[in-house]
């Protein structure tokens, strides 16, 4: 759905030349809720920008569905911009303007019929639970209702891709959750494709499903959001992680005769009565050396970390039981 190929962007002030970006390569599917997260200056808003084409990187291709936007002539390119929503952290709404007018701008700077307009402005204000507020000005609502209208707003021309620029950066947390609740529904009910940055990994936690981390013009790390909750690999990334939960960086002393081993728990495997079953079975002692509970997308996963001992022979038909309960098992190396 998107793509970027080696995309460099360079900015030059007062002839001190900014590498934003450096090299990146990204791809990200149709139906992604596709989280980017790094610190301020890594580059972030650059990349989002580089998408709709607000920025023109300096080298490498953005490709949006199919079409690489270098190649495209300046009407190809509307075509394709209004294939993108964006929303943005500020809201950027006209304040001396109704909520409908807000709702329908894309639609009137379109030229399309009153009618029209009015139609589907009624049909988006009901979508994001604000079809009694039309008549409102922007400075009579709350920061979440706002973030509704831009949402609202950006829906507006029906676009394929969804570009969030810390959509909930300004708001508290029990307001952010429930933009982001829309989010995952605009993204499983219309099937729209989100794009989103963030400073913020309990965002990525609660609707991402891939994520990127970027430092430095860089990403330093990308992979499906579950496994980058459960292994970040990257330093930076485990800082990210640590806001959320606790990574015990402490290795487990190994003792002869023990092995210790990693198990990642969801799903069905959940309710495996997994540890009873390893004395009766496999005459295997076990012991927990650490336990811990993530939800990542709104999916428990259980972390455990076993010392298991026995015959080595049992251990193995033990781990061989735990993975065709379905639980992943690792060989315990570092961390929670
Ligand atoms: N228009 C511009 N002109 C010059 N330098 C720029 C411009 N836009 C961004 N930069 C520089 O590029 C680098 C990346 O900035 P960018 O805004 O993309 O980072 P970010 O991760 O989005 O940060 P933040 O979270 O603070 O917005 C920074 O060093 C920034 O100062």
């Amino acid at each position: 759905m998107i793509q970027l190929r080696n995309v460099t962007k360079v900015y030059t002030r007062a002839k001190k030349t900014i590498t934003a970006l450096d090299g990146i390569n990204l791809q990200i599917d149709k139906g992604d809720i596709f989280g980017v997260i790094g610190y301020s200056g890594a580059g972030k808003s650059t990349l989002i920008r580089l998408i709709n084409y607000l920025e023109r990187p300096t080298s490498g291709d953005v490709e949006v569905d199919g079409l690489v936007l270098g190649d495209r002539s300046p009407s190809q390119l509307r075509e394709v911009k209004r294939e993108i929503g964006m929303i943005f952290q500020h809201f950027n709404l006209l304040e001396s303007r109704t909520v409908s007018h807000n709702v329908g701008m894309p639609l009137i700077l379109a030229g399309k019929p009153k009618h029209e307009v009015e139609a589907r402005v009624a049909e988006l204000l009901a979508f994001v639970g604000l079809e009694d507020r039309g008549a409102s000005y922007p400075s009579e609502l709350s920061g979440g209702q706002k973030q509704r209208v831009g949402i609202a707003r950006a829906l507006a021309s029906n676009p394929k891709i969804l570009l969030c620029d810390e959509a909930t950066s300004a708001l508290d947390p029990e307001t952010t959750r429930s933009i982001l609740a829309l989010l995952q529904r605009i993204n499983r009910e219309l099937n729209i494709t989100i794009v989103l940055i963030t400073h913020e990994m309990s965002v990525i936690q609660e609707i991402c499903n891939r994520v990127a981390v970027m430092e430095n013009g860089h990403i330093v790390e990308e992979g499906r959001a579950l496994d980058i909750f459960l292994r970040p690999g990257h330093q930076t990334t485990r800082n990210f992680v640590r806001t959320i939960m606790s990574i015990d960086d402490e290795p487990v002393a190994q003792v002869d005769g023990e092995r210790v081993v990693r198990l990642e728990v969801l799903g069905d495997a959940l309710g495996e009565p997994f540890i009873d079953r390893l004395k009766p079975d496999f005459g295997l002692r076990t012991h927990i050396e650490r336990a811990n509970t993530v939800y990542v997308q709104q999916t428990k996963i259980l972390v455990l970390v076993l010392r298991l001992s026995g015959e080595p022979g049992a251990i193995d038909a033990g781990i061989a039981y735990l993975e065709s309960a379905g639980i992943t098992v690792l060989e315990e190396s570092a961390d929670v």
